[in-house]
């Protein structure tokens, strides 16, 4: 192991250990840390609040050609929640065993943020110089809906002024030997459902209660996501890309005092996460959501909503080049549209081609999940192949 290597390995678990964690993330120790470690490239670092108290890390690197359309590598410096019981180390100890390393983060996406810091920190060092500008960001609460990061980049025009002709941000692990890069994603819409009620004593035979209401609500979403799996089942060339998802995440109803069992309560909510496969029409699922508001008289609104959803073209100069660059490395990449949601969708959204590319084969997909881990070796090759990546793609 060289000393450039154990260096990032050290960076990568520092970073892991700054509990970024939702609903409390230490963002401010991020940044701070993020900055430092830019400093060390003598790479030119800033941050800055869309929202206040959660600050974007920018570092520029101004190309040699800085009228042309720069390049964007975006990492959201946020996880979620980790139960520690579940899991054989503390989540944000960042131990090593067998070579592998446990964090909350380590697969999504702290990994790539260090890739990308350190891969351009590596070839700025060397002297490389880029032809186009190269902006790497780091963002805030993408696991809460991306509203006060990458969105509030889009919404305030930054990204825009930024002229980026190609952005790179979070992909998946593959279990085999590939790699997995995604060039579009499921669009998520997040709904809460509201009913309202009759009220009374729990003895009686009341009718049209806001839970009744909110039964049938129920009833008809999971018809609706029955049928889904089943398409999914019937045919096995399909992936879950192929299908919509629809999972109800909250149900919440009951008197002011939850000691009333005997009270029956005016008001319930369901809330459902629906992703909705860029391969369908969305109309279909917007009638569904306002017959199910008809027939069960029950309102709703978007807790998010993903209006347009565009892919990223196979057949670009960038994903042609990105292309190569693997295929030099001797790396297979298999693309694929991501079942969940990334940053990269309000990119798309601009038009700005995005690719979803997080280096790791030969690894467990364990993103959310318990015992998180990534192999150290995995991790190292990746700082590699985004050197490649990032000099050939700047070129083009
Ligand atoms: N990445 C997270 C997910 O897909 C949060 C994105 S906001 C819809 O659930
Ligand atoms: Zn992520
Ligand atoms: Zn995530």
């Amino acid at each position: 192991m060289n000393s450039k290597d154990e260096r990032v390995l050290n960076k990568f678990k520092q970073y892991l250990q700054i509990q970024t964690v939702h609903p409390n993330p230490n963002y401010e120790e991020a940044i701070k840390f993020l900055e430092n470690y830019s400093k060390e490239f003598l790479l030119n670092f800033e941050s800055f609040e869309l929202v206040k108290d959660n600050p974007i890390g920018h570092i520029f690197i101004e190309g040699t050609e800085p009228n042309i359309p720069s390049i964007l590598l975006n990492s959201h410096i946020d996880v979620v929640p980790a139960d520690t019981n579940n899991w054989k180390f503390d989540p944000f100890s960042a131990k090593e065993e067998d070579n592998k390393i446990y964090a909350r983060g380590t697969q999504d996406m702290k990994c790539v943020g260090i890739q990308h810091l350190e891969s351009i920190g590596r070839l700025v060092e060397s002297g490389f110089k880029f032809k186009r500008s190269i902006h790497i960001t780091f963002v805030p609460g993408e696991e809460v809906g991306g509203h006060v990061g990458m969105e509030m980049l889009v919404k305030s025009g930054i990204i825009k002024k930024w002229n980026i002709g190609v952005a790179f941000d979070e992909g998946l692990a593959n279990p085999s030997e590939k790699f997995t890069v995604f060039y579009g994603e499921k669009a998520p819409w997040w709904i809460l459902f509201t009913a309202e009620g009759n009220v009374g004593h729990g003895s009686q035979f009341i009718e049209n209660t806001a839970i009744q209401k909110i039964y049938s609500v129920m009833t008809k979403l999971t018809e609706f996501r029955n049928k889904q799996l089943e398409i999914l089942k019937k045919d096995p060339n399909k992936t879950i890309s192929d299908v919509h998802t629809l999972n109800i995440t909250q149900i919440k109803a009951a008197t002011p005092s939850e000691k009333s069992i005997n009270v029956i309560p005016s008001k319930a909510t369901l809330a459902c996460d629906i992703r909705i496969t860029p391969k369908k029409s969305m109309e279909e699922i917007q009638k569904l959501i306002d017959e199910i508001c008809e027939s069960c008289n029950v309102q709703y609104q978007f807790l998010q909503h993903t209006p347009i959803n565009n892919l990223t073209d196979l057949e670009s100069q960038w994903f042609k080049t990105f292309e190569s660059s693997c295929k030099e490395l001797g790396i297979e990449i298999e693309p694929q549209i991501f079942p969940a949601a990334t940053d990269s969708r309000y990119l798309r959204q601009l038009g700005i081609p995005a690719i979803g590319f997080s280096p790791m084969n030969n690894t467990p997909i364990l993103l959310h999940g318990n015992n998180e881990f990534l192999d150290r070796d995995i991790f190292l090759k990746g700082v590699h192949y985004f050197m490649k990546i990032f000099s050939d793609i700047s070129k083009i």
